[in-house]
């Protein structure tokens, strides 16, 4: 993600500072260290490590940084902005989601779940356009979970660096009760957790949770409403394509979206109608670095990414240079004494 600024910032011409998240700062610091080695003079890009609160805040109220550029959650994206808005400083929000995956009737149901699984699973669902919300046309309901359950069944859950893993542990303590949370919250409205939702019974230490798949979810629940960060997937069916747009859109989130169809007409309505920044037809995640990227709604302003990315560094200015030899002769001249 620091890429996604840094390099459009030094390749419009400007300084930089980066403040990484207090939880995965290294490789921010790494970067770092990387450019100074490829010949960056000393100053163009600084890394200012630290708590949001003490090293982050600072920069969106401070007089002598000209722009922002924030990744992180809505909740802290308010206050970026609302501390930015007092000097008029332009802020580029790259903020949270809930996005949803819509499968129909006629999709191939092996190919269906891993694109599923994998949009929502493959980084543990630490990600901002994490596939969380499935809607599965109701008619293929019953056998789309069951291979869904089988697909999650089958993730090697393990320390990273052993072979095979593809589910690691959750970032932090504070992050892994939060998820927990909400799965007991869901199982208190009257939700099912259909597939995980506890710590996988061979991993005895470290911040693991089974990919979970929750159903029975109504639309006023907290799951359905908002983002987990975690490997969580709620489902809801579906019956008509109007449905499952409504269904789609009943987000404040409008980031990611994901359809599954062999009807490609079906595809281009819902890429229409989906209010969000990004869809994948017949996949989930793909992500270009040609491509913008960026949310509506609560998931952020701006895009990064390609041209749209460079933009955010960049202002246009106007100049107007008078050529002719003609004076203005707007005014009487004053008589010459
Ligand atoms: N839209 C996207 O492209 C995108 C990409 C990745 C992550 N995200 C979002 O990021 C969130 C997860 O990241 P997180 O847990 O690090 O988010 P977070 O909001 O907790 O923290 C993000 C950063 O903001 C800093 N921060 C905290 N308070 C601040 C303040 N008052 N002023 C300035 N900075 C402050 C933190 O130190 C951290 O570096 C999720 O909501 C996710 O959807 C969005
Ligand atoms: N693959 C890009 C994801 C960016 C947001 O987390």
């Amino acid at each position: 993600m620091a890429t996604w600024k840094v390099a459009p910032a030094l390749a419009a011409g400007c300084t930089a500072i980066l403040k990484p998240s207090e939880l995965a700062s290294v490789t921010c610091l790494e970067l770092a260290e990387i450019c100074r080695q490829g010949g960056l003079p000393s100053g163009v890009l600084n890394v200012v490590t630290g708590s949001g609160s003490v090293a982050g805040a600072p920069m969106s109220s401070h007089r002598h940084v000209d722009k922002i550029a924030f990744t992180g959650s809505t909740a802290t994206g308010i206050k970026v902005m609302t501390a930015a808005a007092q000097l008029i400083k332009p802020v580029s929000l790259e903020l949270g989601g809930k996005s949803p995956i819509v499968v129909f009737e006629d999709a191939d149901l092996d190919t269906a779940a891993e694109w599923t699984i994998f949009g929502c699973f493959f980084t543990n669902g630490q990600i901002c356009s994490a596939t969380s919300r499935l809607l599965v046309h109701e008619s293929i309901a019953a056998e789309f979970l069951e291979k869904l359950v089988d697909w999650s069944k089958n993730i090697k859950i393990s320390d990273p660096m052993e072979e095979g893993c593809r589910l690691g542990a959750i970032i932090s303590e504070g992050q892994y009760e939060r998820i927990m949370s909400f799965i007991s919250t869901a199982k208190s409205e009257g939700a099912t957790i259909l597939n995980g939702g506890a710590r996988p019974q061979h991993l005895k230490k470290g911040f693991f949770i089974e990919p979970t798949i929750i159903t029975d979810v109504s639309t006023s629940m907290s799951i359905w409403r908002e983002e987990i960060f975690g490997p969580v997937l709620c489902v809801k069916t579906f019956t008509t394509e109007n449905e499952a747009i409504e269904l789609a859109n009943d987000t404040d989130y409008g980031l990611g979206a994901a359809v599954i169809s062999k009807d490609l007409e079906r595809c281009e309505r819902f890429t229409k109608a989906v209010q969000s920044g990004i869809v994948w037809i017949n996949c989930s995640q793909p992500c270009f670095n040609e491509a913008p990227w960026g949310g509506n709604k609560r998931s952020g302003i701006g895009r990064e990414l390609g041209e749209w990315g460079l933009e955010n560094y960049l202002s246009i200015k106007q100049v107007t240079h008078y050529t002719s030899e003609k004076p203005l002769g707007w005014y009487s001249a004053p008589r010459k004494q």
